[in-house]
Order: C-alpha cells, then sequence, then structure tokens
C-alpha cells in the first residue's frame, strides 16, 4: 500500500473515529438525558405525589387538630374545675405544634372540611416539622376602591394568636382575631342605637378562633365565621379607618406657619353676619381654627355679651376659676400678670388644669394707648422644628412631666386658690405620632420635682432648646386686636402673648372646652 495511501486510510479511520466518538459520545448524551428526562419526570412524578400526600396530611392533622382542639376545650373545662390550675395542660403532640389557621368552613355541614383551593396554600415554604409550622390561610385578592387589595388569615408560630392581615395598597393592617372579635358590630355586641358596645364580660376568656374569612360578594368588606358559630361582618373602610395606624393621615388637617408665611396670606377672618347666621359662616371659623390654630371673627358689637353671643356659636363657655365670660385690665385684680401692663411671651393658659381649656377667646373692647399688640407663635410648628433638629429632647419632654400651678390669696374678688397639675410639655397621637397638645408656660410653671437629678440637665437642655425655637422672631406673628375684633385661638396649639402697653386696655373673652369644640368640629366635617 504506498504512503499516501496508507496516510489517506489512516485519516480516514481518524476521522471515522472521531465521528464514532462523537456518535457514541451524542447517543450516550442522548440516552444520559432521556433517562435524565425520564428521572426528572419520574422525580416531578414523586413530587407532586409527595405535595399530594403532603396536603393531604395536612388537611387531615388540620381536622384533627379541630378535633383535638374541641376535646381540649371540654377537657379544659373539666381540668380547670378540678385543678384550678392557671395554664390547662397543652395539647401535646406534634399536632398541636404545628400552628395551623383552619381552612375553610362548609358553611352547609359547618364541619371542618378543607376546601381543596385553601389546602395547597395551607403549606409553608418552610416543611421542618421540627419548628412550630405557621400555615396559612388562602390569600384572597380584591380591589378595593380600584387599589390592588389582599387578605389573608394567618397564627403567630409564637403565640397561637390568629391574625388578620389585610394589604389594601401600601397599607398593611395585622389584626389579632380578639380585636376583631372585640370590634364586631352585630347587634348581639353593638347597640347601633345609642353607639355602644354591649357588654361581653368574657370576651377575654372565651378561647376564641376564626373558622374562615372571607371578602364579602361586592369586596366592600369581610365576613369571619367563628369556632362558636358566631359571625361577624366588617366594613373595609372601616377597618382602615379604626385600625390601629402608625402613619395615619389625620394631622394633614393642620397648617403650620411662621410669621412670613402667614402674613403672605390673607388673615383668617369671617364676617360677624357669615359666622352669626350661615351654617357655612361657622364652617369656616372652625375650619380656620383647625387650619391654622386661630380664627377672627369681624363685625361684632365691643361687648361682652355680644361676644358671648359670637362663641355660643361654637358651643359654650367653659368656666374656670376666673368665671364664664369675664373682662379685664391692669388693675391687679387677680394675682396674675395679665392684669398689669407688663409684656406677656408666648404661653398657653391654664396648664395648672388636668385638661387646659381648648379655645382661647379674646375681644379688645377699647384701648388708647401704645403697645398692647397680640402675639401668635404656632407652637406645633416649634414642636415639629424641634423634632427636626433634636428628635431626643422631644421624646423627653414627650415623655416628662412637668408641673404647674396657679396660686391666689383670698380677696374680695377671689375665695383664693392653688391649682396644681401635671402634664407632659408635649403630647402625639400614640399610633401616628400626630402633634396633639403643646402645655407650655413658664410663669406658671411649678417646683420641678418630677425629674431626677441624673436626668435635670437633660430636662433644661431639652426646655431650653425649645424656648430657643419658641424665642425666634421668624415665628411670632404680631396683630392688634381692635374692638369688633373676636379672635378664636386654639390653646392646645397656638401659644399667645402681648407686648407691654401704657394707657387704659379692656379685654373680654372667655375660655371653651376642648371636647366640645373639636366635637362640632367633627360635627361640620371640617376636624
Ligand atoms: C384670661 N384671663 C385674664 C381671664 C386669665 C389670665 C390668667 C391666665 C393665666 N396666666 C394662664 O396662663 O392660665
Ligand atoms: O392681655 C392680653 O392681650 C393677653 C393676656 C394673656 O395672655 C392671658 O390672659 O393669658
Amino acid at each position: 500500500m504506498k504512503p499516501t495511501s496508507l496516510y489517506r486510510s489512516f485519516f480516514y479511520v481518524k476521522v471515522w473515529s472521531v465521528q464514532l466518538n462523537r456518535t457514541i459520545t451524542s447517543s450516550t448524551n442522548y440516552r444520559i438525558n432521556e433517562c435524565l428526562a425520564s428521572t426528572s419526570s419520574l422525580i416531578r412524578g414523586i413530587n407532586i405525589h409527595k405535595e399530594i400526600l403532603w396536603n393531604q396530611s395536612i388537611a387531615q392533622a388540620v381536622r384533627m387538630k379541630h378535633t383535638m382542639r374541641n376535646s381540649q376545650s371540654v377537657f379544659q373545662d373539666k381540668y380547670t374545675h378540678k385543678n384550678k390550675s392557671k395554664r390547662s395542660p397543652k395539647m401535646s403532640g406534634w399536632a398541636h405544634n404545628l400552628h395551623f389557621q383552619k381552612c375553610f368552613t362548609s358553611r352547609k355541614s359547618g364541619h371542618m372540611v378543607p376546601s381543596v383551593s385553601s389546602v395547597p396554600s395551607l403549606v409553608t415554604k418552610d416543611r421542618n416539622l421540627k419548628n412550630a409550622l405557621v400555615i396559612h390561610s388562602q390569600q384572597q385578592r380584591f380591589s378595593h376602591n380600584g387599589t390592588e387589595s389582599s387578605l389573608k388569615l394567618e397564627s403567630s408560630s409564637e403565640s397561637d394568636q390568629q391574625l388578620l392581615r389585610i394589604d389594601v395598597g401600601r397599607r398593611s393592617l395585622v389584626i389579632p382575631a380578639l380585636w376583631l372579635r372585640d370590634h364586631c358590630r352585630s347587634s348581639k355586641y353593638y347597640n347601633h342605637e345609642t353607639h355602644q358596645k354591649n357588654a361581653d364580660p368574657d370576651l377575654l376568656t372565651r378561647n376564641l378562633k376564626i373558622d374562615s374569612v372571607e371578602m364579602t360578594t361586592n369586596s366592600s368588606g369581610v365576613t369571619i365565621v367563628w369556632n362558636d358559630g358566631h359571625v361577624s361582618e366588617f366594613n373595609m373602610d372601616w377597618l382602615l379607618s379604626n385600625y390601629y395606624n402608625e402613619k395615619s393621615e389625620s394631622g394633614t388637617r393642620h397648617l403650620l406657619w411662621d410669621r412670613d408665611n402667614i402674613e403672605s396670606q390673607p388673615l383668617p377672618v369671617v364676617s360677624y353676619d357669615d359666622h352669626m347666621t350661615l351654617e357655612a359662616g361657622l364652617s369656616k371659623t372652625v375650619s380656620n381654627i383647625c387650619k391654622y390654630g386661630f380664627s377672627i371673627v369681624e363685625g361684632a358689637d365691643a361687648t361682652e355679651a355680644a361676644t358671648e353671643k359670637v362663641v355660643q356659636r361654637l358651643t359654650f363657655v367653659q368656666e374656670t376659676l376666673f368665671g364664664k365670660m369675664w373682662t379685664f385690665t391692669s388693675d391687679a385684680q387677680r394675682s396674675d400678670t395679665a392684669y398689669s401692663t407688663l409684656a406677656l411671651g408666648s404661653h398657653t393658659d391654664l396648664t395648672y388644669m388636668d385638661t387646659p381649656a381648648g379655645i382661647q377667646v379674646f375681644h379688645c373692647l377699647k384701648h388708647t394707648g401704645t403697645g398692647g399688640e397680640t402675639l401668635l407663635v404656632d407652637g406645633f410648628r416649634c414642636l415639629k422644628a424641634l423634632r427636626q433638629t433634636h428628635p431626643e429632647d422631644f421624646e423627653f419632654l414627650k415623655n416628662t412631666v412637668v408641673p404647674h400651678e396657679y396660686k391666689e390669696n383670698p380677696s374680695p374678688d377671689s375665695p383664693g386658690y392653688h391649682l396644681y397639675s401635671l402634664g407632659t410639655t408635649i403630647r402625639t397621637h400614640p399610633s401616628s405620632g400626630e402633634l396633639i397638645q403643646i402645655r407650655f408656660n413658664p410663669y406658671d410653671r411649678a417646683p420641678l420635682n418630677t425629674v431626677p437629678a441624673t436626668e435635670i440637665p437633660t430636662f433644661y437642655r431639652a426646655y431650653g432648646r425649645l424656648i430657643k425655637i419658641i424665642s425666634d422672631p421668624v415665628g411670632h406673628f404680631w396683630h392688634r386686636l381692635k374692638p369688633g375684633q373676636v379672635i378664636f385661638i386654639d390653646n392646645w396649639r397656638v401659644m399667645h402673648g402681648r407686648s407691654a402697653f401704657a394707657g387704659t386696655r379692656v379685654m373680654c373673652g372667655c375660655y371653651l372646652p376642648r371636647d366640645e369644640w373639636v366635637s362640632k368640629a367633627r360635627m361640620l366635617g371640617v376636624w
């Protein structure tokens, strides 16, 4: 065989062997892939089968837990009667360690039948049976006022407490079952005539559980079936506005101001006629107070009687140690610097009362002389500035009780007084943090016996920083009250004061109770 043909044949053998190799490889691969494919489908099949088995066992466990719970409660009653132990024996066994959310109860039979669609979702990703398994009921999706929403019932792996989780847009409510039962508005538990709850003394001791929760047909609310057969219906908007809300929008009613922005807009003034004769006029006065913290009714007769009629459009006059309607001047009739010609710095009144008056009313009946301008400072703006610049001082003053007092010796005009009260300088809403009250009167501050020595420096640092903000002229709005102008000042938000004056100056006014004026604002729809 010639070398070339030998080479050629060798070459062919080489090519063939390469091809053979490829064929074997690919066919092996093919076969491997094929049997891998069949294995994986086999595994998938096993998994599916396993999933079904698993879910069936869950369903079985749910049924068993329900049965065991019923028997436990029967056992519990017997047990606690006999042994008076505080804690009844916990159900043992893995069934109890599985914190199940019950699946839906069939309405007809009332038995616990896991609806197929609910069982798969009962199983969480964590299949480790040793950890308490938190079972979630099926998530139900719905649209609330066009917002993508969902709800599901969960149970806590620590406390066995059931929780209804409702997500409406970015708002997420996690409502304990007990809260839901406590707030049931069915006629059994709530009197819709008197808007009062009916007594339910043993609510907290009954072992109440939610058997099922479903959206109402039009997704406007939820229907809850309890393990004692009771059914509760909740309107979604009612839940959203009545349940704990850290991000409550309620603080948006206030338009915080400093000197420049309150002077850059028309004064919040309502004419006497509108205020006295129109619902819209009264609403404007009240909404001004909600928004700015003060409002002026202009055009009243410069008399105490006319002033009384103006304020009574809002609510009744709050009687205090100064009487109902009062008129004062610089005659030192009462033991307070208001009855002098001295300047008064920013303060709120009646800080020496457990509940300071809600509104302070002033009406300058006469002033021949100089000075005597009224100072207004938005206390909520000051508190917001403190919260932003020194949050630790804000928190300290929110949590520190400061005593205030009013002392007056007996006189022909007074039986004598010693009023004393404890209150924090700052009060906020416990969940939303919305500002509710500033209680600030450096003149009437009583000896500080509520702060231990270790915290005294912190108090003076915090209180001093607040005084610095309040004293800053940037927030000072000065207005000379003229006869005919009745000013309503929100005494829980806006501080007032005055410049020193000379001449004859006669002021009248009164205080209005906080609860009643805010109630009026709610009834007028402006709160
Ligand atoms: C308004 N009127 C003149 C009656 C009372 C004056 C005393 C008010 C007291 N300084 C306080 O801050 O509560
Ligand atoms: O006389 C004034 O203008 C204000 C008096 C005052 O601040 C008060 O009575 O609390």
